[in-house]
């Protein structure tokens, strides 16, 4: 690449593209302890999506409603519902947003406490280690790093992109609640906007185009979810797809209010659905295709990068969903943390040795905050079977006293993925009331590679819902 001249006070050690939770890590890991010098550029908010429109407002609207079933199902407490404008006015508070509007000022003032340089545009790699910015070039002596994340890929359905669909910024930025909405998917925007939206009273239909929800998850986890969201009155259409989608009168009304007139939705065959809003939960679309680095784009768009997070070996590096390994924050943080230190180390002229400087692949945590919970770590059965692994698994409804004591109705289900090879937990899934917080045990025992003959002597207290473990190590010894 043909590299462009650039003023001394334009030159940095490290660029960042893209201020989301991964860009503004790995800024701070490149430079921690150093006299070093980051950048980050952002052409939005510094916080990135999710901070504003994604992780934190939605599980700001989904909290309420979880902790209002906890006290439906709690004997002695009485439970009033939820009142829809302090649940909004408290999401608000999390996303600094006032009548729709952000403010990132706290995001500014910790980049600057940290030394980041906060350079606000659109960036574009125009050279080696060279960035543009609305015309201002800098240049990076170490590092250029991509967190541009990703944005809402809405489907080629005739009508639908005319009829101004919400996306799940609309969603987990509602300000206008329809009354009736359908939700095109069956992934996890789908299922967790659907779990707050009709929370807050909206009259959900779920269109999906497959026979499951939450595909990337062992199968009983999804039919979990799928039977809890039909029993509180969420109509889900399977094999399912909207032929044509047409508006009456759409308008571009702002982000979270309803785009226009009632949606009339063709589903091939009998009455066509009518609803007040649509949202497209159809998975995302890499921020990479106007940045300059075509030649490094894979066939869906992502920059694969390898155990280093390089892109190019040397000083273009990607974190994040910009990469495409795994769409969640705290995935996208870890490469950032792992990043920090390579780009450190070989600034520094260190070797990079050890495990800290490598991603690890079949490790990923995720949490879907439905009702019930989801939350699983590592391989799926099937995805240890397809990786050659001589898979023991067993599986436990969570029936211990800790869980009846946490609430009434608690109802959970656990599956643990072993390898017999090496007697280790390849994965793990949970599903169920307020799983999120039990599978980081899982997490370490599957990062740590611990033996399931050492797990046993990890014991859970008494009556905690921990007590789950007991159980299933028992049953998986047995069966090793
Ligand atoms: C509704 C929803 C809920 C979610 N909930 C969770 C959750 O609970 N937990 C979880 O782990 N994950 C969740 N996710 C996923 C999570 O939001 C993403 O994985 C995460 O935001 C990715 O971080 P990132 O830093 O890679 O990218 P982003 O957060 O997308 O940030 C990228 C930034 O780059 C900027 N940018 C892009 N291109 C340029 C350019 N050319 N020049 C300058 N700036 C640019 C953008 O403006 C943006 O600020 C959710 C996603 C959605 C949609
Ligand atoms: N709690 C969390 O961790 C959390 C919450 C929300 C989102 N996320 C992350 O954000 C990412 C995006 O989530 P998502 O739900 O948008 O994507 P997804 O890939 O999870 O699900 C997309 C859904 O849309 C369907 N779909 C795709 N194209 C379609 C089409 N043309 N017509 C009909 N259906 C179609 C798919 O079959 C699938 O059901 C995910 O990777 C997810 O991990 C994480």
């Amino acid at each position: 690449m043909a590299t462009e001249p650039a003023t001394s006070s334009d030159e940095f050690d490290v660029i960042v593209i893209g201020g989301g939770p991964a860009g503004e890590v790995v800024a701070e890991a490149a430079i921690r302890g150093s006299e070093r010098t980051a950048a980050i550029v952002e052409r939005e908010l510094l916080g990135g999506e999710c901070s504003y429109w994604a992780c934190m407002p939605s599980k700001a609207l989904l909290h309420p409603g979880e902790v209002l079933r906890g006290a439906q199902h709690m004997g002695g407490v009485t439970a009033q519902g939820l009142d829809r404008a302090a649940v909004f006015a408290r999401r608000d508070s999390f996303t600094h947003a006032t009548d729709g509007v952000h403010d990132d000022s706290a995001q500014l003032e910790w980049a600057r406490s940290a030394g980041i340089e906060v350079v606000h545009g659109d960036a574009r790699v125009t050279g080696e280690r060279v960035v543009s910015v609305d015309g201002r070039t800098l240049r990076a002596r170490h590092a250029v790093v991509v967190a541009t994340g990703t944005t809402a890929a809405i489907p080629p359905t005739p009508g639908l992109t005319e009829a101004l669909p919400w996306i799940s910024r609309d969603a987990t930025a509602v300000r206008e609640m329809p009354r009736r909405v359908a939700v095109i998917g069956g992934g996890v925007v789908a299922c967790e906007s659907a779990t707050w939206l009709s929370d807050l009273g909206a009259d959900v239909t779920l269109l999906v185009r497959g026979t499951s929800l939450l595909t990337n998850a062992e199968p009983f986890a999804g039919e979990r979810v799928r039977d809890a969201l039909i029993a509180r009155g969420v109509t889900i259409l399977f094999d399912t797809s909207a032929r044509s989608v047409h508006r009456h009168d759409p308008r571009d009304t702002g982000v979270g209010r309803i785009h226009g007139g009632p949606v009339t939705l063709d589903l091939g065959g009998g009455e066509p659905l009518v609803v007040d809003e649509v949202i497209a939960a159809t998975g995302r679309r890499p921020a990479t295709s106007d940045i300059g680095l075509d030649r490094w784009r894979n066939d869906h768009g992502y920059l694969d990068a390898d155990e280093h997070l390089t892109v190019d070996g040397t000083w273009l590096y990607a974190v994040g969903d910009a990469n495409g390994r795994a769409l969640l924050t705290h995935e996208g943080k870890y490469q950032a943390r792992i990043a920090g230190d390579v780009i450190a180390a070989r600034a520094e002229g260190r070797p990079l040795d050890g495990p800290r400087f490598r991603v690890r692949d079949g490790l990923v945590t995720q949490v879907v905050f439905t009702t019930p919970q989801l939350a699983a770590v590592g391989l799926t059965e099937r995805q240890a079977r397809v990786r050659g692994a001589d898979v023991v698994v067993v599986a436990q409804d969570i029936e211990v006293a800790g869980a009846a004591l946490a609430r009434d109705d608690f109802a959970g289900r656990v599956q643990l993925v072993a390898d017999r090879a090496t007697r280790t937990l390849l994965g793990a899934t949970f599903v169920g009331t307020e799983v999120a917080e039990l599978v980081h045990a899982a997490s370490i025992a599957v990062a740590g590679r611990v033996a399931v003959d050492d797990l046993w002597h990890a014991v859970p207290a008494y009556p905690t819902v921990s007590e789950v473990w007991v159980g299933l190590l028992d049953e998986l010894r047995g069966a090793l």
